[in-house]
């Protein structure tokens, strides 16, 4: 027989009897935990009983809103999509517990895969971080620079990147001679050089170039893709990531984490201490950065003064903290934002009623950059945003908490078994007729406003159903730190854009295409523009 080995009567050349006997091992213990799995209950397809690979190869393929959105509709409000894994549809009650802000509902190591390895440490940061204590005390650092207040000082970087963008689109593509000649523009790309560049701008002072460029000239754009890509699948089966990427002993060897985001935000702390930003950063209009040295500095008072006992803030946490800006606010923000524009366009009646709305305000060109002030006012506005905001959230994979000990009483009835995880997936919340109506598959902004006849108490009551499905941000202790600073772009871009532009899709026919991984990226959003009232400039 040489050295193959027989299993079920065939012959493996290669295999050696350890191999197989793992193998068998691994298959009797995968069978052994089915049979006595606190899950087995729950429907689900057949493999992703047994493993998470099943999870793992549908996140891949970029579309696994779309196909919990389906297994909802076959299976009921819990779905089992992993071993340990159960997906919950709405559930009002339910979400109200597990995203409360006590914290008890923890994260699942799924987070992990977005820290980053610095000196061979893992640097945990506001979003990865699963421990509920230790994100509160990171979090009480830094939260009052997120609050609306802390972020209305920001609002001149944004105003600065706004101007920018309009000069780069109107000097590429609205210097034409006559109609014919509008070109196609890829809104969609823009947009993703508008949000990035703001929050280098908000960050560090400094855009990280791309509107100027007009295009990922250091390949950090595709870098970022790529790293989110992994992070999507590699949060599926978590021990996977100190396999590829975050091992003391070699360097990483999968696709790329978020390294050179972790480098980005190193070299601009560097910079901030040795003084050497200072032909861009105005200490007069401060920046995350200065907020964040100032976190420092008072976490060290504070310490003083308590002989020690405040914990002091290191340079990793900032280096954390500037990361997560980036990795989280920027293309977020810009899938809110396409989302806006292409529907907008798609449905030519909301962008007109949003122009109309404007400009019975008195927002004119004159008033670009639109102040935020000015476009939280335009209650259509605002209604635009939450729908693209319900319409495809900027997460839309699950999120996902493990079970804490007590009784949780499930959708289908049963109790939530302590120790599983539940998932609940925002773009399947944003998509339930129950809370949205026959109509949640359209884009109708009219929904968040009251309608006619409706007396204001049902109205609020309505909003108020619409609000507790929307977990567009997340909710709780660890809802979305950034939504101020996100949505503050979003108004203000989508106002400026209206008052200023006429815009019109390059092709009214055509589907933009989502691939999802974590953040649901779209493409095909393309668009001709000139400036209202006049060909070119
Ligand atoms: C406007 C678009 C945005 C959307 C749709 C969005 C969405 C979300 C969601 C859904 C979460 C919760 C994830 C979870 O619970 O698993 C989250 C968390 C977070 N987001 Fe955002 N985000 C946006 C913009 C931003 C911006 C601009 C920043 C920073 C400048 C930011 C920073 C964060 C941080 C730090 C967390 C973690 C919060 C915590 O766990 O305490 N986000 N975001």
């Amino acid at each position: 027989m040489g050295s193959s080995t027989w299993i079920l009567g065939l012959s493996c050349p290669s295999l050696s009897w350890p191999v197989v006997g793992s193998i068998v091992v691994f298959a009797a213990y995968t069978v052994w935990w089915h049979l006595h799995s606190p899950l087995r209950r729950y429907p689900g397809p057949f493999l992703a009983k047994f493993t998470n690979f099943w999870r793992m190869y549908h996140v891949t393929r970029g579309s696994f809103h779309n196909d919990l959105e389906r297994l909802h509709h076959k299976y009921g409000p819990v779905v089992r999509i992993g071993p340990n894994i159960l997906d919950v549809d709405y559930d009002p009650e339910l979400i109200k517990t597990v995203f409360n802000t006590k914290g008890d509902w923890k994260k699942t190591e799924y987070y992990l895969a977005s820290s980053a390895l610095v000196d061979g440490n893992i640097v945990y940061n506001l979003f990865s971080e699963i421990d509920a204590a230790k994100h509160a005390q990171e979090k009480k650092h830094v939260a009052k620079y997120y609050s609306p207040n802390g972020v209305a000082s920001f609002e001149p970087h944004i105003d600065k990147t706004i101007v920018h963008f309009c000069n780069e689109l109107e000097k590429r593509f609205m210097n034409h001679l006559n109609e014919s000649a509008k070109p196609t523009i890829n809104m969609g790309e823009w947009i993703t050089f508008y949000t990035w560049d703001v929050v280098g701008a908000i960050t560090f002072s400094k855009p990280l170039g791309y509107l100027s460029a007009g295009h990922d000239f250091d390949g950090t754009l595709s870098n970022a893709e790529k790293a989110v890509d992994y992070f999507a699948w590699v949060g599926t089966m978590p021990f996977l990531d100190h396999v590829f990427d975050k091992n003391r002993f070699y360097k990483p060897i999968g696709p790329p984490g978020f390294g050179r985001v972790t480098g980005i935000s190193i070299q601009h702390l560097i910079d901030r201490y040795q003084g050497i930003d200072k032909a861009y950063h105005d200490p007069a209009l401060p920046d995350f950065l200065d907020r964040f040295i100032e976190a420092k500095q008072q976490a060290a008072a504070a310490a003083k003064a308590e002989h020690g006992d405040s914990p002091a803030v290191t340079d990793n946490q900032i280096v954390g903290w500037l990361m997560i800006n980036m990795i989280a606010g920027a293309d977020t923000t810009a899938i809110v934002l396409r989302s806006a524009i292409y529907y907008c366009l798609k449905n030519p009646r909301v962008w007109t009623r949003l122009r109309a709305e404007l400009a019975a305000a008195g927002l004119t060109e004159e008033h670009t950059p639109l102040s935020y002030k000015a476009t939280r006012a335009i209650p259509y506005l605002e209604a635009i945003v939450r729908e693209a905001l319900r319409i495809l959230p900027g997460v839309s994979l699950s999120l996902e908490r493990y079970v804490p000990a007590g009784e949780y009483r499930l959708p289908d009835g049963s109790n939530a078994p302590p120790g599983a995880i539940l998932g609940f997936n925002p773009y399947v919340l944003c998509r339930n007729k129950e809370v949205w109506g026959d109509d949640a598959q359209e884009f109708v902004p009219e929904r968040w406003l009251r309608r006619e006849g409706e007396s204001e108490e049902g109205y609020k009551e309505r909003l108020q159903v619409m609000k507790g499905a929307d977990l567009s941000f997340g909710a709780g202790s660890r809802i979305c730190l950034g939504r101020h600073v996100g949505l503050m772009q979003v108004y203000k871009v989508m106002g400026t854009l209206a008052v200023r532009y006429e815009l019109e899709l390059a092709d009214k026919e055509k589907e933009w295409k989502v691939i999802n991984s974590w953040f649901p990226r779209q493409e095909g959003v393309e668009v001709r523009m000139w400036r209202r009232g006049g060909e070119g400039v």
